[in-house]
């Protein structure tokens, strides 16, 4: 499985609909463009209308007046992310996407108590690279939402991200909890809620997976680094999901990938009512095109 497999398994669902918050950003709209052409989705664009038309007729005229696109104004970015929410909470659309509006002002929508996206389960964010001469996608949780999880958390990352690999193929995933070092040191968190991630799913409170660690990042990737370490392990050396022990190990690991590594990559926030696309400026419409993709294929419906 690669990122633009994931592309022609999403166009193959039927009937999807993206509800995007403040769509007058010309990378997003090129993305949605891409999508549109490919048959993959609908959208509902909640934003500025004129400055959603004045950006289509320019950079994308070949959605101007097409079947799969709805403009929806709003007055306002937060009143654009208010109302996408709601489209997606009274099921017009299966998934949403961000544009023009900062992060915190659509995860705060998002977590919004009356008309949000709350399931009462933890919301974080699962990124899937595809890595130059690594053969399968690797998962990342969490670079961009949770910022220093405690044990319950990541139990509920984990799931997050095990669901999401599940949705694209990726059964029973082997899950590596990352620390710095692959023993257990007290003086250490990341390797002490590895180890109980460890023994919770070995006693099935973590099910559809393999945890095993405390891993290092070497240790959990390649064989060769787990083999010269002497680690016996299901998990070792063949990890699909990486989990990460705070924001700011995940959200560089996330940028070395891509800007040392030129790996690319596809991500949503997972464990609300739907997959929510929460893609940055700097990542490129292809980037935003395969988070829409992993959007499509993990949604419900
Ligand atoms: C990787 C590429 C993209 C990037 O680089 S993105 C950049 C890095 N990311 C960020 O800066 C975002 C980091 N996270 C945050 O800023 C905050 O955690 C976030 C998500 C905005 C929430 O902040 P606040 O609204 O201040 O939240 P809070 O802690 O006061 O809680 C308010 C209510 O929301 C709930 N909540 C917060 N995070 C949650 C979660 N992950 N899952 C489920 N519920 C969550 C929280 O329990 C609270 O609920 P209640 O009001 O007590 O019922």
């Amino acid at each position: 499985m690669n990122l633009q497999s994931l592309v022609e398994k999403a166009t193959q669902k039927e009937h999807s609909v993206v509800a995007v918050a403040a769509a007058e950003d010309k990378e997003v709209l090129v993305a949605v463009g891409m999508a549109v052409e490919k048959g993959m989705a609908e959208f509902i664009l909640f934003g500025d209308k004129e400055k959603i038309e004045a950006i289509i007729e320019e950079s994308v005229p070949k959605i101007k007046s097409h079947d799969a696109i709805k403009i929806k104004h709003a007055a306002s970015p937060q009143k654009a992310a208010e109302l996408a929410v709601k489209a997606v909470r009274e099921n017009e659309a299966g998934a949403l996407m961000k544009g023009n509006v900062p992060t915190a002002v659509i995860l705060k929508a998002v977590l919004n108590k009356e008309w949000g996206l709350r399931t009462g389960n933890v919301l974080s964010h699962v990124a899937a690279f595809e890595v130059p001469n690594f053969d399968q996608l690797v998962f990342v949780t969490d670079a961009a939402m949770n910022i220093t999880p405690d044990l319950n958390q990541k139990t509920q990352i984990i799931e997050n991200a095990v669901k999401t690999a599940s949705s694209i193929g990726v059964t029973t995933p082997k899950v590596a909890p990352i620390a710095a070092v692959e023993t257990v040191n007290p003086a250490m968190q990341a390797t002490l809620d590895a180890a109980a991630l460890t023994a919770m799913n070995n006693r099935g409170q973590i099910k559809g997976c393999i945890v095993d660690g405390p891993l290092a990042l070497d240790n959990a990737i390649s064989h060769k680094a787990a083999e010269h370490k002497g680690i016996q392990s299901e998990v070792a050396g063949q990890a699909d999901i990486l989990l990460v022990p705070n924001i700011e190990t995940g959200n560089a690991l996330y940028k070395s990938l891509i800007y040392f590594a030129k790996a690319k990559v596809g991500a949503v926030i997972a464990g609300a009512k739907a997959p929510i696309v929460l893609t940055s400026r700097a990542d490129s419409a292809e980037s935003k095109l395969y988070s829409l993709a992993l959007a499509i294929c993990s949604a419900s419906k």
